[in-house]
This record gives C-alpha cells, sequence and structure tokens, in this order.
C-alpha cells in the first residue's frame, strides 16, 4: 500500500521566489529551503561569487547546520543529503512521496566532486584552515563549514586540551584520598571513586556512562570530596541545557546527597541546579550574547553540567569561555543518546566514536559501565547493550526472545497500522489512561502522576504515519473523547507535555503532568522531588495533550513501559541513537513497533551528524 502524503504538503519547504538556476532546481527539488538559498545569494553578492557551484556549497552547509551538522563533505554530499520535508515527515527520497512536482533530489545537477571542490578553493567566499577570519565559508581538504562553527570546533578543541594538559588545581592529597575512602567504600564503586578522584585533581573531565550508571551519586560524592578540602567551600554551578533536567538534577544530588553521612552533606550545604543559559545569564539587548563570557567569567570554582549530550557546540563554546581557567569543569552525560537538536554532537566527539581513533581527551573520560539502577543481566539492560554496540541479530533475537518485559511488533514500513495490528499499545494505553482519569477525578493526586508514568508511546517523528501528532490523535480515540471539556478544552484525567519554558511559574518545555480535581477546581499536577507541583489551569503555559511524544522530548524522563513507533527504515531518523535513547527510558517493558529491517537499519546506523570537532581532538600534535 502507499501513504498519500497529500496532506504533507503544508510541511514541504517554501520555494524561494528568488530561487532561479541550480539553486532554484534544489529549492523545486525540496533540498534547500527558502532560508538556505536566501543565504547563499546575499553571501554571493556581498562576496561578489556568481558561481553557482560555489553558491550551492554555501546553501548546503548552511541546510546542514539546521538539521544538527557543523561540516559538509562535497565529495559525498550527492549520495547523502535527503529533501528535508521528507526528513521531517520520515518519507524515503524518490520512491513518489514528494509533492508531484518535485524532481527526483539523484537527477539533480549535483557538480562533478573534484571540480566543485576546487572551484569553492578558488572562490573568494571560502577561506582555509590558517586564513584570517574574513570570508564567511572556510574549506578544509572536500569539507566545508560556516566560518562560525568552525571557529566555534577550533575554539572548543583548543579550550578543551588547553584544560586537559594544564596542571590541576592545587589538592590537599591525603585528605582527598581519605575522603574519597570514606564516600566510596565499596570495591564495585572503583569506576565512580576515579572519576570523582580526575575531577578533583583536574580542569576536566568527562564523566560518561548510560542510565542509572551513577552519573549522579558520584556528583554528590565529589562535591563531598571537595567540600571536605581545607579552605573555603567551594562554589558550585549544577547546570544543564533544559530546566527539566534542571530540576530533576538538583532533586537527584539532593537525594544522594542525603544518603551521605549527615557531616559530609552538611559540609556541601544547599545546592541548586540552572538551565545552562540561566547560569551564563542573559545580557539586555542581545539574544545570541551572555552577561558571562570571556571578559566577565562565572565566579565559580567548580562547574558541572549534565545531559551534555544535549549540548550544541555553540553553547559548549559560550560555556568555555565563561568558565574561569583555573575553575574546574565537569561534563557529565550518555555520549550514546541523541544529541543538540542544534548543530554539534560535542560529548560525542571528546569521548570518541568507536573505530574512529583515540580521543587526545581520552586520559579525562572516565566511563561507568554498570547499571545500579536494575540488574545488569536483565533483558531491557541486555537489548540496550546490543543496540549501543551495534548488534543488530542480538537485538531482533532479543526482541522476539519473549523474555519479560520485551515485545516486538512487527509491521511492515509502508502500511498504515491497523487497530489490530497493536492490540497490545492498545491495552496499555487504555489501561494507564483509564486509571489516570479515575485517580484525577477522585483528587487523588499521586495516584494521577503514577498512572502518567506508567507507559509512554515514543515516536521519532512528528509528522507522518508513525510520527507523534497522528499517534495522538489515534490514542484520543482510543481513550473516548471525554465527557467533560472545559471552555479551553482541557478535562480531568488529560495528561499534558509543557511546550514552552515559563520560569515564573517553574515549568519547562517537556514537562509532563495530569489535569486533577482538586476539590472542584481542576489543576494541573507535575511530579516534582518533594510534593507535586499544582498549577491552575489558567497559569499554563503553552501544553498540548501527551498521548505520544517524539524520542527527543523523553530525553532525561523515564517511565515503566515505552512503546516505540519506529520510523521506517529508509527514515534518516531510523538511527541507533533514536533505539537507545527510547529503550533507556523503560524501567521495566519496551514494545517496538515496525519491521525487521527498520530495526536492524537503526542499529546499523549511528546518526550521521558531521563535525570537525572529534578530527581535531584526535589529530596528533
Ligand atoms: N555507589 C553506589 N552505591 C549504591 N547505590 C548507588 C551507587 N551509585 C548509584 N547508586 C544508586 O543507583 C541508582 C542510579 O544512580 P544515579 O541516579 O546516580 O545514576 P545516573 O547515572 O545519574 O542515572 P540517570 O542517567 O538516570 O540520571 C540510584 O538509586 C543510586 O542511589
Amino acid at each position: 500500500m502507499t501513504v498519500d502524503v497529500g496532506a504533507l504538503g503544508a510541511y514541504l519547504p517554501e520555494r524561494a521566489r528568488h530561487a532561479t538556476g541550480v539553486l532554484g532546481q534544489f529549492n523545486a527539488a525540496g533540498v534547500l529551503a527558502a532560508a538556505d538559498v536566501h543565504v547563499a545569494q546575499t553571501l554571493g553578492r556581498l562576496g561578489g561569487e556568481t558561481d553557482e557551484a560555489v553558491l550551492l556549497a554555501a546553501a548546503l552547509t548552511v541546510r546542514g547546520t539546521r538539521s544538527g551538522s557543523v561540516v559538509l563533505d562535497l565529495a559525498s554530499a550527492a549520495e547523502t543529503i535527503v529533501p528535508e520535508a521528507l526528513e521531517a515527515a520520515g518519507f524515503e527520497a524518490g520512491g513518489g512521496n514528494a509533492d508531484a512536482d518535485a524532481p527526483d533530489p539523484a537527477a539533480l545537477p549535483w557538480p562533478e566532486p573534484a571540480e566543485w571542490i576546487a572551484r569553492c578553493a578558488a572562490s573568494p567566499l571560502c577561506g582555509g584552515e590558517d586564513d584570517p577570519a574574513g570570508p564567511p565559508l572556510r574549506l578544509v581538504g572536500g569539507s566545508m563549514w560556516l566560518d562560525r562553527y568552525f571557529g566555534q570546533e577550533r575554539f572548543v578543541a583548543a579550550a578543551l586540551l588547553e584544560r586537559a594538559t594544564a596542571a590541576g588545581p592545587p589538592v590537599d592529597s591525603v585528605r582527598l584520598a581519605t575522603a574519597l575512602d570514606r564516600l566510596f567504600p565499596a570495591a564495585e564503586d572503583a569506576d565512580q571513586r576515579a572519576a570523582a578522584a580526575s575531577a578533583a585533581l583536574s580542569l576536566l573531565t568527562v564523566v560518561a556512562g548510560g542510565p542509572g550508571t551513577g552519573k549522579t551519586t558520584t556528583v554528590a560524592r565529589l562535591l563531598a570530596a571537595l567540600a571536605d578540602q581545607p579552605g573555603p567551600r567551594p562554589r558550585v554551578a549544577l547546570a544543564t541545557p533544559t530546566g527539566k533536567a534542571a530540576v530533576r538534577l538538583e532533586e537527584a544530588v539532593r537525594a544522594a546527597l542525603a544518603q551521605l553521612d549527615p557531616a559530609d552533606a552538611e559540609r556541601v550545604g544547599d545546592v541548586s541546579a540552572s538551565t545552562i543559559h540561566r547560569l551564563l545569564g542573559s545580557r539586555p539587548g542581545t539574544r545570541s550574547r551572555f552577561a558571562h563570557d570571556r571578559e566577565n567569567r562565572l565566579p565559580h570554582d567548580v562547574v558541572i553540567l549534565d545531559e551534555t549530550s544535549m549540548v550544541s557546540l555553540t553553547l559548549m563554546a559560550r560555556v568555555l569561555e565563561a568558565v574561569r581557567p583555573t575553575a574546574r569543569l565537569i561534563l557529565v552525560g550518555d555520549p550514546d543518546q541523541l544529541a543538540s537538536v542544534e548543530a554539534g554532537a560535542v560529548l560525542g566527539d571528546i569521548v570518541g566514536r568507536s573505530g574512529a581513533g583515540p580521543s587526545r581527551l581520552a586520559p579525562h573520560v572516565v566511563t561507568l559501565q554498570r547499571s545500579r539502577r536494575f540488574a545488569d543481566a536483565g533483558p531491557i539492560a541486555r537489548l540496550a547493550a546490543a543496540v549501543r554496540d551495534g548488534r543488530g541479530e542480538e537485538v531482533l533475537a532479543l526482541l522476539r526472545s519473549g523474555e519479560p518485559g520485551l515485545e516486538f511488533v512487527e509491521v511492515a514500513d509502508d502500511v498504515l497500522i491497523a487497530d489490530d495490528a497493536v492490540a497490545g499499545l492498545r491495552a496499555d494505553v487504555v489501561a494507564a489512561g483509564t486509571d489516570m482519569e479515575a485517580a484525577a477525578r477522585a483528587g487523588d493526586v499521586t495516584g494521577a502522576l503514577d498512572a502518567l508514568e506508567r507507559h509512554r508511546l515514543l515516536c521519532a517523528h512528528h509528522l507522518g504515519p508513525r510520527g507523534v501528532r497522528l499517534w495522538t490523535d489515534r490514542v484520543a480515540g482510543w481513550l473516548g473523547a471525554p465527557t467533560a471539556f472545559r471552555a479551553d478544552r482541557r478535562y480531568v484525567g488529560e495528561p499534558l507535555l509543557v511546550t514552552a519554558n515559563d520560569r515564573d511559574a517553574k515549568l519547562f518545555n517537556g514537562d509532563t503532568g495530569v489535569v486533577v480535581d482538586c476539590d472542584g477546581e481542576p489543576m494541573a499536577a507535575f511530579r516534582r522531588g518533594g510534593a507535586p507541583q499544582l498549577v491552575p489551569l489558567g497559569r499554563l503555559p503553552e501544553v498540548r495533550p501527551v498521548h505520544a511524544m517524539t524520542v527527543h522530548k523523553s530525553q532525561g524522563s523515564e517511565f515503566v513501559a515505552v512503546t516505540l513507533m519506529l520510523p521506517s527504515a529508509a527514515s534518516p531518523l531510523a538511527t541507533r541513537q533514536t533505539l537507545y535513547t527510547a529503550i533507556t527510558r523503560a524501567a521495566a517493558g519496551v514494545r517496538v513497533i515496525g519491521s525487521e529491517d527498520a530495526v536492524l537499519r537503526s542499529v546499523g546506523r549511528p546518526a550521521a551528524r558531521a563535525s570537525g570537532l572529534g578530527e581535531r581532538l584526535r589529530a596528533s600534535g
């Protein structure tokens, strides 16, 4: 069965009004958006460049940064680039999925690579590695960067390497050893102890590890070890890319401190976490610069970033500028998860991808291997490890094994999924939804929030037949129309997703809650470390029902069971990171809906994010 994508026309990239020639053809094929064409044309006009091959390379480089890639490899561009609207919607290039007038991208006039590179190299728009800043593009080998990202990569690499090679901060090593022995007493805590020791003894440490490997616990105990050093209590900043993650980190660190000897916890004192943006501070009148930068450094002695996988190249550059040269910087995160929505895959580059050769930062990276949360041998942990390590056949075998907690619902990529095929999903959704609504009506806030976290449907895409939008409607239909809508269309028992930050209400993009009847007054309830947070519906920021959410949005959350709606094998979002991130959200159950081919393709394909940072960190010299 073919899929009708007529409804997707609205999401196809805008046609550029003034695009003619080669740029016009690439725009009409959906490869370049109007904005890409516009930037390239402006660069050409300002730089006196009319060569269409150079302007095409510029436009494709701009386009790449919008989907996370910092650099464009000209030689492979023709094979790797998929029209953007099709990417977003989860459709394959060509194959009749594009709008009827759109030419096939493979048939576009791609320049011959060697000549393309030579024409770009001769252009006044392109500088090389060592040219002074000025031209808007950089070309090194066959790779092209926007000068801005090229500069950021170079700066981030240099700043990290400088921290890695600098003498460590002064410490009382005898006292440190005693504190670490006290704080990490068990033999099996050796990896956590090594991470804490590294963080205490050097200006840069990366604590990498999957979910539940004890990263937060290590951070909390590290803070106790540092507080135990002679002298004043160190000034510590804890920061995360999102507000939701900051709330979670603060609660988790407090909980970990509460488990320590009271004298250790007392020495650390109160901790708070903020977003990285908030830590760096806003500067009136500018959106891209922060109050803290190289001229006005952060006052902290220790800066800890959590969920670093979600930090973009640009933000990492800003952090590195702002942290005092003598302060410790500790980067915490899971490099196997999806990267930032913006350009760059900094944590992955620092840790070094498998097979790409060791990073010069390797001595500063401590990877925590053992999950402390579930039994290591549990089926979900084994499934996650097989995905992470790219063992596709083992992933399939586990999904089909019938082991408790694992389920594979096999559906072909090109069919619209019928209700009968996903009866298990429907049963889970209806059971959790019914319990949630009953608890919400009874005013049982905790019961409603427990039901909310019992099961979550995750999709890679927003749009298309496997996307959040369609499945939100399907699930809403299964749950039945609410009997009592309010004027604002909210109803008691409705699960909500916050889609904008509201610092005053302490609600953040990605927070989820439930509308609960609190003594006749409907309130939105959100889980927090202590008592749940109750917000009158009129004071909510932007929200939508959360019957399904993207894997990206689910980062940093945990559910009892998760169903992943896998995209088709042809989708660029069918990647190892999508599958790994979804699986590692689940504590007790994982159901994957998709084709065998989609599973194998996802496991076999680490997300393609082109970046030159890893190369810089590997290069000798
Ligand atoms: N050394 C340890 N001894 C005993 N329990 C531990 C130890 N380290 C971690 N834990 C426990 O394991 C669980 C997971 O630890 P923690 O929250 O620190 O992991 P994490 O890697 O930060 O997880 P996430 O990725 O979900 O943020 C917690 O319940 C914690 O108390």
